[in-house]
């Protein structure tokens, strides 16, 4: 309550939101206080005149929120990698018009990620959103749930009439990234941020590591710059098509070259073929990449950047030299 009171008395927040039911990946840590933690949201949304917004799993957990005047739902990560659950949710808000935000999954799956936002839809579920908390991945990272914003803005793309969410505290993991996470989204068009709060982090039951003072969120929030999507300015707008014809004259010639470059890979495909020779051949391969990545510098092109391009030509070679290996 303390929490609600000092983020509703700033005036920058829209929403409280608070996880009722909370799944842990370890059994034993806190999960959350259960439903009478309902009771405690409907108090705090009486005290702010804000409203408030939990997490549902199960059908169970809608029907109660419903009861307690909850304002918004959003399904979780693990809920949504779970047709069943992400169904049983469904039914339950069939005849409902409470908005519904879906986190992405877990991991990078965007079918699945889509097709809990269907699954909603087709129960007549209107006021729809996306949320998006990061994707779980393997090994040492800075981030807690790595943000793959690529990931995001090809979801943006497939449905551009949902806004999106973007969650830096469960992406981070660590109040100290927040800042850089949310400006990130905020520069990629984003619709809003869901942060986490709590009036003393270092004794929150979960995630304190992520937690900021009411005081700290505001002081995050005011220092986010929104910048807008365009401007009218007429000498913006020239300078803007002229570097825009001259990038379009570059792509064409970018791909012009890389056509000619398969091309080539083709044939050398074809004497493989003639020869039984593999496709693969690593020694060439690490060669490129390394005198490539060798002129990162001078190029002023990132070595992650250079990685990922020359992984996809390398991709591409392959199928080409695949396609005619089995011609014959
Ligand atoms: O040099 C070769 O053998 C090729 O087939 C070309 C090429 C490339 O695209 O550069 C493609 C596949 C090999 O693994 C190595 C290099």
């Amino acid at each position: 309550m303390q929490t609600c009171l000092e983020l509703a008395e700033s005036g920058r927040v829209d929403v409280l939101r608070a996880g009722i039911w909370k799944p842990r990946t370890n059994p034993g840590c806190f999960e959350g206080i259960g439903i009478k933690g309902l009771a405690w949201m409907a108090n705090a949304k009486k005290a702010t005149g804000l409203p408030i917004a939990v997490e549902v799993a199960t059908g169970k957990h809608v029907e109660s929120a419903l009861e307690f005047g909850v304002d918004l739902l959003w399904i979780g990560a693990r809920t949504t990698v779970n047709p069943f659950s992400v169904q049983d949710v469904a039914e339950a808000l069939r005849g409902s018009d409470i908005p519904v935000l879906v986190k992405n999954p877990m991991h990078a799956d965007l079918a699945l990620w889509a097709g809990a936002v269907q699954r909603l839809q087709a129960v007549g579920v209107k006021q729809l959103g996306l949320i998006h908390r990061g994707f779980s991945s393997f090994g040492e990272s800075r981030y807690r749930n790595a943000p793959m914003w690529h990931l995001v803005l090809e979801m943006r793309r497939k449905m551009p009439e949902l806004p999106i969410i973007c969650d830096p505290s469960h992406i981070c993991g660590n109040r100290h990234l927040l800042q850089s996470v949310a400006q990130e989204a905020a520069d990629l068009n984003f619709d809003g941020l869901m942060l986490e709060s709590h009036c003393c982090p270092s004794q929150a039951w979960s995630d304190a590591a992520q937690q900021l003072t009411p005081k700290d969120l505001i002081e995050l929030i005011d220092a986010i710059n929104w910048r807008k999507v365009s401007a009218d300015k007429p000498d913006f707008q020239e300078k803007l098509e002229a570097m825009r014809s001259q990038i379009d004259q570059y792509d064409a010639e970018l791909l012009a070259i890389l056509s000619k470059r398969m091309d080539i890979t083709e044939q050398i495909g074809v004497i493989k073929r003639d020869n039984d020779v593999t496709i693969l051949q690593a020694s060439r391969w690490d060669e490129i990449v390394q005198r490539i990545l060798d002129n990162s510098e001078q190029l002023q092109l990132s070595r992650e950047f250079l990685h990922i391009l020359m992984n996809a030509i390398h991709m591409e070679s392959i199928s080409r030299q695949n396609k005619v290996m089995n011609l014959r």
